[in-house]
């Protein structure tokens, strides 16, 4: 990937960020840089995700998957970072697989999809790193369920990915599942370049070294300078804008085969960074669709908003056919694709003429090879800005709490905090 931050320099943006400043800021990215480089030759957990290029084996994951290898349907039961890196991937590529993620315990969404669904030409690929997530287990066994309804024996069509231990793998192993490990060291919201993200992308028949290449060249990309490293500028201005206000980044892929991309990165900046009262709060946004609903906002609104825009390069166009609407005579001979691009840098220069910052990560194209730069790079961007914030970036212990009230709430373990839950305080106006 490539990263332009002209328009988030002070000489065009409030808030925006000195020439000088990034250069002084420089020097902290070079000490981070180390720390990072040491972090992954020892292995650590977390700086250990930024090793999966080498690590992670596309053979291994092929041979794994290859009993439900012809599935026409692959059911991904998982939440969080063991489902987005794979939602990622798999929506932003064309596959003959049709794929569904199964992230949420919306009784009539999960009902809708497993009635709608010819169980017989689907396979199941389970993904819990932890292997006791409430959501996926309880989703896991309604969808067990529903395919012993169609007479579908779930053991020969189920892939699962998850720890050395826990109870997803006890079911792999009592049942003799295909089973694949979800690394040590890599917390889920950094493993989308592991089996966690690779199995679904196997399946769906995309080209898994290419992923990795992409993603080990990016690698190559990390060195001790933001002025030479694309994901370091981003991760080193979007940490200084938010010293300077910028307390929103509002992610706006100019493509909808990325708007996955978007939600990902959301679990990413906001899980990774949001800790003792720091962080940077992501917004998910599409271009050009999100000009008609959230632009006036970035233009117009407070001052605490970075817009980081993601640009694919050539992609497949469509002609719009002549027309004799007066009102439309400005489109002329342009294609779809030109009316996107157009947009995307008059809202580009939007944000810059009003003094808004904004940054572009630039894409060659949306195949494999950049998806696992992107997906790598953004990940890089995400680890110094951690360093530079000193927070501790890779673990995430503010999602416990809920976690517990829930099982509280269910009769499922002593909670002291479940009564909180039970005492919340209520002003309900009602109709
Ligand atoms: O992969 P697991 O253990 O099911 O966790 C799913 C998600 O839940 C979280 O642990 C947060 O609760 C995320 O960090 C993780 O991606």
């Amino acid at each position: 990937m490539n990263v332009d931050i002209g328009n988030a320099l002070a000489s065009v943006a409030s808030p925006g960020v000195s020439r000088e400043s990034l250069e002084r800021l420089d020097e902290q990215v070079a000490v981070a840089h180390e720390r990072i480089e040491e972090g992954m030759a020892n292995e650590e957990h977390g700086y250990e995700a930024l090793n999966l290029p080498q690590r992670t084996d596309p053979d291994e994951i092929r041979a794994t998957v290859e009993p439900v290898a012809d599935a026409e349907i692959l059911i991904t039961v998982g939440i969080g970072g063991s489902s987005l890196g794979a939602a990622t991937i798999t929506n932003a590529l064309d596959s003959d697989t049709e794929t569904v993620f199964l992230d949420n315990v919306d009784p009539e969404w999960v009902s809708s999809h497993l009635e709608r669904l010819p169980l017989e030409n689907a396979a199941i690929n389970v993904v819990s790193r932890s292997g006791k997530t409430a959501e996926t287990l309880a989703n896991f066994l309604v969808v067990r369920e529903a395919f012993e309804s169609a007479g579908v024996d779930w053991t020969e069509r189920t892939i699962v990915t998850t720890g050395d231990s826990g109870p997803l793998r006890d079911l792999a192993e009592r049942h003799g599942l295909p089973s694949l490990m979800v690394p040590d060291g890599v917390p889920g919201r950094f493993s989308a370049l592991s089996a966690v993200g690779m199995v679904a992308a196997s399946v769906c028949g995309h080209d898994l070294e290419a992923l990795l290449a992409g993603a080990a060249a990016e690698r190559e990309t990390l060195t001790g300078s933001l002025f030479d490293c694309p994901a370091y500028a981003y991760g080193a201005t979007t940490y200084a804008l938010d010293q300077r206000g910028a307390g929103v980044n509002a992610v706006m892929p100019y493509a909808e085969s990325l708007e996955t991309s978007a939600e990902w990165f959301a679990q990413l900046w906001a899980e990774s960074l949001g800790k003792d009262d720091l962080g940077q709060t992501p917004v998910r946004a599409l271009g050009v669709t999100d000009q008609h609903s959230q632009l006036q906002l970035y233009r117009a609104g407070p001052r605490d908003k970075l817009v980081t825009f993601v640009t694919t390069g050539e992609r497949p166009d469509r002609s719009i056919p002549a027309t004799d609407v007066d009102e439309l005579a400005y489109l002329g001979d342009a294609t779809l694709g030109e009316l996107l691009e157009a947009e995307f840098e008059a809202t580009e220069a939007s944000l810059a003429a009003a003094g808004r910052p904004n940054v572009r990560v630039e894409l060659e194209a949306v195949d494999e090879y950049e998806l696992g730069g992107l997906l790598y790079g953004l990940e890089a961007a995400c680890v110094l800005a951690g360093e530079l914030y000193g927070v501790n970036t890779f673990e995430q212990p503010a999602v416990e709490w809920a976690k517990k009230a829930t099982r509280g709430l269910l009769g499922g373990g002593e909670f002291e905090e479940a009564d909180a839950v039970a005492e919340k305080t209520e002003l309900r106006v009602e109709r």
